[in-house]
């Protein structure tokens, strides 16, 4: 075994990866992990490789429909299936499943636990829980592993840092992650939609609606990232008195905006934790 520079890792580290499920999520995945050229080898495993055969010509990425021989090639076994997909591949690959693997899964709702009952306690199981936007390195990822995966975590980071941020969180917060991290993105773009429909009834063309939704919503979280602080301190620097900011912000309360925003949040919360009983 040779030992590679991984380049975007800025140490040496072997980093021998498959992903099992290159739908949504592992294909979004496979293409930050090519853009930042952060594996040794990249093993895409799926019953329909359509999504990501145009990266079998890349170097080190072998694209295949054989679930074992991506685990056998593998050291990092990242599962981005469906929960009703993964009980099943995981009694596959049991035989192939080593301690030295580190196993990681995507899937919502499918605690360790539920992992370890099909592979074993003894095995390295670190739940990820990051967003689509991890193709273009801006996800949000939360991390939180079983007793025997602890020491991978700072693994974990090291890789997912690459493709955003991460956060590491207890296991029993992961539920809440998934909603408003994974599904998030799924919320804030409706609101885009929004504020684009808005801008068309106010008179733009549909495509400069969308470009002002969108740049003002980069700056709204940018202005957050960048200054640290709490958004009702942004929006008093915007709502002059007597002005148009405070007329509309107050009819958005009047209409139920935050309200509809929290009620959403606690319905998907619902709904997943409704997901992990089946
Ligand atoms: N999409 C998202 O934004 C997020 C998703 N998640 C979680 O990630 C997981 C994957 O979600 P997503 O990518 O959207 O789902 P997809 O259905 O898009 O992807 C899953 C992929 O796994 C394939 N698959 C199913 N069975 C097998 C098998 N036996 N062997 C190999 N491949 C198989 C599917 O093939 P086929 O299409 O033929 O079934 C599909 O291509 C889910 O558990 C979801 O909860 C978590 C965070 C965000
Ligand atoms: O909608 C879902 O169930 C999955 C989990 C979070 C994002 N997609």
């Amino acid at each position: 075994m040779t030992l590679v520079v991984t380049p975007k890792l800025n140490k040496i580290e072997i980093m021998k990866i498959a992903i099992i499920g290159t739908g949504n999520l592992g294909s979004s995945i496979a293409k930050g992990l090519i853009k930042n050229e952060s594996f040794t080898s990249l093993y895409l495993s799926d019953r329909n490789t359509k999504a990501v055969k145009n990266f079998e010509s890349l170097d080190n990425v072998f694209v295949t429909n054989d679930n074992a021989l991506a685990v056998e090639q593998s050291d990092i076994i990242l599962f981005a299936l469906q929960p009703k997909h993964i009980d099943g591949v995981l009694e596959s690959v049991k035989p192939i499943i080593t301690n030295d693997h580190i196993i990681m899964s995507v899937a919502a709702g499918v605690d360790t636990v539920r992992i370890e009952n099909i592979l074993g306690a003894d095995k390295k199981i670190i739940r990820i829980m990051p967003n689509t936007a991890i193709s273009i390195g801006k996800s949000m990822t939360c991390i939180a592993a079983n007793a025997a995966g602890q020491d991978k975590v700072p693994l974990a980071e090291d890789i997912f840092n690459q493709l955003g941020t991460t956060m590491v969180i207890p296991e029993d917060l992961v539920q809440a992650a998934t909603v408003i991290c994974a599904s998030g993105i799924a919320f804030w773009m409706r609101l885009v939609r929004a504020t684009t429909q808005g801008a068309i009834q106010l008179g733009f063309e549909a495509e400069e609606a969308h470009e002002l939704a969108v740049q003002t919503c980069f700056g709204s979280a940018s202005l957050l990232i960048e200054s640290g602080r709490h958004p009702e301190q942004e929006i008093d620097r915007v709502t002059t008195p007597s002005g148009c900011t405070i007329e509309g912000l107050n009819e958005m309360e009047h209409q139920g905006l935050s309200s509809a925003l929290i009620q959403g949040i606690v319905a998907s919360f619902e709904k997943i934790n409704q997901l992990k009983k089946n």
